[in-house]
């Protein structure tokens, strides 16, 4: 295999909060709106783009949805994989846990299989095509039923092969973990890795009842968990990861600005802390500049940003694949930042 970057390039990472219809770039949306004759409400790529100053999660999310229907077809959902794959690998990101959210497209008639299938089709040859590794974790919508969940879990059935595991996302507050006890028992009997957002805008009790109810192995942001003392010294002393996303957090206004992001504390605090794009099509910067920015902002040094890159692989579902996670922590320690 030819070496997917080199010492110019930068450090190797893995991305473990990236939803992949968050990848969806304003050039893409709108050749894929063309190719399947859908219209889209702004004139122009320049016209979407003014569209993206979000007040919160969920101006962001209304934006979102809308923009997300011109994927229709498995080629569709084939490209935009294969677009962020391309990005990623150039920004150094070796394996991706990549979410989808199936509601967001089932309830708009574009089926489970259509979904699965057509990522798979790009994540199937990444290795090959892109030097990227890479795992599909599934999404419920936290503002849609318990009942929704659970027959979203039932339509993956036949494409578990494709599955390492469930997620939680979309609006937060008023939507707690509790409400899919029952999907996320029903996944974890299926053999199913479990996260979940929690602690993006919700309360820190959303971390510790994603934890206790749903028993998530990863918190997803889990930003206000520095609100709650006994919680972080929990998430240092079980080794939580969690996969934080400091553009995402600047956009979506959960912090004033990138200077003021609590990621150098947490770190001290001895918190698992990854860094991630969350939705870099709309939030500024995908996997290597984040990691730009938190250096260039923050001021973390490299044995931070190693520590970060460390941490990205040892908290990613790589336990069927030991040797894999070896190596990439190798390439890790050895990588010798410019
Ligand atoms: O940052 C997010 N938070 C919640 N739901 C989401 N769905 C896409 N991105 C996000
Ligand atoms: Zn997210």
């Amino acid at each position: 295999m030819k070496p997917p970057y080199d010492a110019s390039m930068p450090v190797p990472k893995a991305e473990l909060h990236l939803h992949i219809e968050g990848t969806l770039e304003p050039e893409l949306a709108f050749a894929l709106a063309a190719r399947n004759g859908v219209d889209l409400p702004w004139a122009d790529t320049d016209a979407l783009r003014e569209a993206y100053r979000f007040q919160d999660l969920q101006s962001f999310l209304n934006l979102y949805y809308a923009l997300m229907t011109v994927l229709r077809t498995e080629r569709d959902f084939e490209d935009l994989a294969d677009a962020y794959l391309a990005r990623a690998a150039a920004q150094g990101v070796r394996h991706a846990e990549i979410f989808f959210d199936p509601q967001a497209h089932t309830a708009r008639g574009v089926g489970m299989g259509t979904v699965v299938e057509g990522l798979w089709r790009a994540l199937g040859r990444s290795e090959e095509t892109h030097g990227v590794s890479t795992r599909l974790i599934m999404c419920f919508l936290r503002d849609e039923s318990a009942e929704s969940a659970l027959a979203t879990l039932d339509a993956a059935k036949p494409h578990l092969g494709r599955i390492t595991g469930v997620g939680l996302d979309s609006a937060e507050v008023g939507h707690p973990p509790a409400k899919f006890r029952e999907v996320y028992e029903a996944a974890a009997a299926l053999g199913l890795r479990r996260v979940a957002h929690a602690g993006e805008e919700g309360p820190p009790e959303y971390i510790t009842e994603a934890l206790d109810v749903l028993g998530v192995e990863r918190v997803d942001h889990g930003l206000r968990c520095v609100e709650d003392p006994e919680l972080v010294a929990r998430l240092v002393r079980d080794r939580i990861p969690l996969t934080l996303c400091p553009l995402s957090n600047v956009r979506l206004r959960a912090v004033d600005t990138l200077a003021d992001h609590p990621l150098p504390a947490m770190l001290d605090a001895g918190l698992l802390c990854t860094v991630n794009s969350d939705d870099p099509a709309y939030f500024g910067g995908y996997a290597g500049d984040t990691f730009d920015a938190v250096r260039d902002t923050l001021g973390l040094g490299p044995e931070r940003l190693r520590e970060l890159a460390r941490n990205s692989f040892l908290a990613a579902f790589l336990d069927d694949d030991e040797g894999r996670r070896s190596r990439y922590l190798a390439e890790v320690e050895a990588y010798v930042f410019p």
